[in-house]
């Protein structure tokens, strides 16, 4: 480890160097750039800040480093909410998942903000007014206790506990500040008590029912998943126990009704065929069908089988909602297949899309706009995605009408954003 001369025209891994911090950028770090002109991309600072960091990793045109000790810290800088992810520590010892953890809840929308703003006019050319909207009393618990789902790792050694950031080590924690307390509660008795490793340690605190917890060793799983109740108001969903369900207590909730809301009624035939793409076990395709009526047609599109069959059930009060198994890009080949009575049933509908990270992508961007429905009401988790393919949607005749956003992950980076584009 030596001290990099400031005047060094090149840097290298291990070097320590003092850096001014600018803004934040996608992955919950920050820019700022060394004297040898190289982009250096620092985590735990917050812009305007002068830190003292770590080059952890050269690439060709950037370098990556870690905080190691604040100079002239930020007004916006707190303690970080979880005491083991503070700067104080190792960077090798802090825990993975709590980016934004030392600064506000409310700061930490305003830099989420930044990002999808920035990725939206970069990506996408557009340039919307929104606010990140925080959840239920988030800023009263510093963004604590809304973790419902958790996993935790072993390693070779019986070793419990998360990821170091960036890494795959585990790193051994006293609490689990962003989980429900009574998954924090029953995860610090297996962090002491150590497991059977190497793997993973699920945990669920289901809306209705006491803390599960499920372990997979050497990739082995110790029981089966277990159908879990979830509420959504006063509708219920069942969804199996390692399926996918929004993790903050509020999320589903809120996606629910940011959804209806979304839907511009001025574009919305109750009459025609829905889509819900990548519909999970049918939560979104409920919010139409809800808009719809009783006799709603909405179709779920999901490539987990077992989650197609939990959202027949899901939905089963509306006899025109069905659910498909199947690739959401091949399904939909499929659909411009059909007969013409399908299609223009499906062009007068309303399509949510609500794909994983890595974005809807030119795929299904193409047969969609192809299939060309009225509105389509993207739910997007990765701000860089929603940016490319808002461009894409852009270039194939439709417009971005609205746009709120939501922090369902606080003190995280990640952001959530429901978009509404009409078709020009
Ligand atoms: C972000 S989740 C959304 C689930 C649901 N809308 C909800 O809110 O509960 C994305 C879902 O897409 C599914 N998925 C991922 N890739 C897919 C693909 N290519 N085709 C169909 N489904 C896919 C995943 O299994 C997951 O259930």
């Amino acid at each position: 480890m030596t001290e990099s001369n400031a005047s060094s025209p090149e840097l290298a891994e291990g070097d320590i160097v003092e850096l001014t911090v600018g803004e934040v950028a996608h992955g919950g770090i920050f820019v700022a750039r060394h004297s040898s002109g190289r982009v250096v991309f620092v985590s735990d600072a917050l812009p305007g800040e002068r830190v003292r960091a770590q080059v952890t990793e050269i690439k060709k045109r950037h370098a990556r480093a870690e905080t190691l000790q604040v100079l002239e810290a930020s007004p916006e800088r707190l303690e970080h909410v979880w005491a083991e992810a503070d700067v104080s520590r190792d960077p090798a010892e802090r825990p993975g998942g709590a980016e934004f953890g030392h600064t506000s809840v409310a700061f930490g929308r305003e830099l989420k903000r930044r990002v999808l703003a920035d990725a939206l006019s970069r990506f996408g050319g557009v340039e919307p007014d929104f606010e990140v909207v925080g959840l239920g009393d988030d800023d009263a618990t510093r963004g604590c206790g809304w973790r419902t789902r958790v996993t935790l790792h072993v390693d070779e050694a019986g070793r419990v506990g998360p990821f170091a950031a960036r890494s795959h080590d585990v790193v051994r924690v006293g609490s689990l500040p962003l989980a429900y307390a009574d998954i924090d509660e029953l995860a610090q008795q297996i962090i002491a008590k150590g497991h059977r490793g190497p793997g993973r340690i699920d945990f669920v605190a289901p809306a209705d029912s006491e803390v599960r917890m499920r372990a997979r060793v050497k990739g082995t799983s110790t029981r089966k998943p277990e159908l879990l109740t979830e509420r959504v108001g006063e509708r219920e969903f069942t969804v199996s126990e390692d399926g996918f369900w929004q993790v903050h207590r509020l999320a589903a909730a809120t996606l629910y009704e940011a959804v209806r809301e979304a839907i511009d009624p001025e574009h919305f035939d109750a009459e025609a065929q829905h889509y819900d793409l990548f519909g999970g076990v049918g939560l979104l395709a409920a919010a139409v069908a809800e808009l719809a009526g009783a006799d709603a047609r909405v179709e779920s599109v999901e490539a987990a089988a077992v989650a197609t069959e939990l959202a027949l059930r899901n939905l089963s009060e509306w006899s025109g909602a069905t659910a498909k198994t199947g690739r959401v890009d091949r399904y939909l080949q499929g659909v411009l297949e059909g007969g013409a009575d399908a299609l223009a049933a499906s062009r007068a509908g309303t399509v949510v899309l609500d794909p994983p990270r890595s974005g809807a992508r030119a795929d299904v961007i193409e047969p969609l706009v192809v299939l060309g429905p009225q509105q389509i009401i993207y739910v997007a988790c990765d701000p860089v995605a929603l940016g490319r393919d808002t461009g894409l949607l852009r270039e194939r005749g439709y417009e971005l009408t609205r746009l709120r956003s939501y922090d369902l992950f606080p003190n995280t980076h990640h952001v959530e954003a429901v978009a509404t584009f009409l078709r020009a």
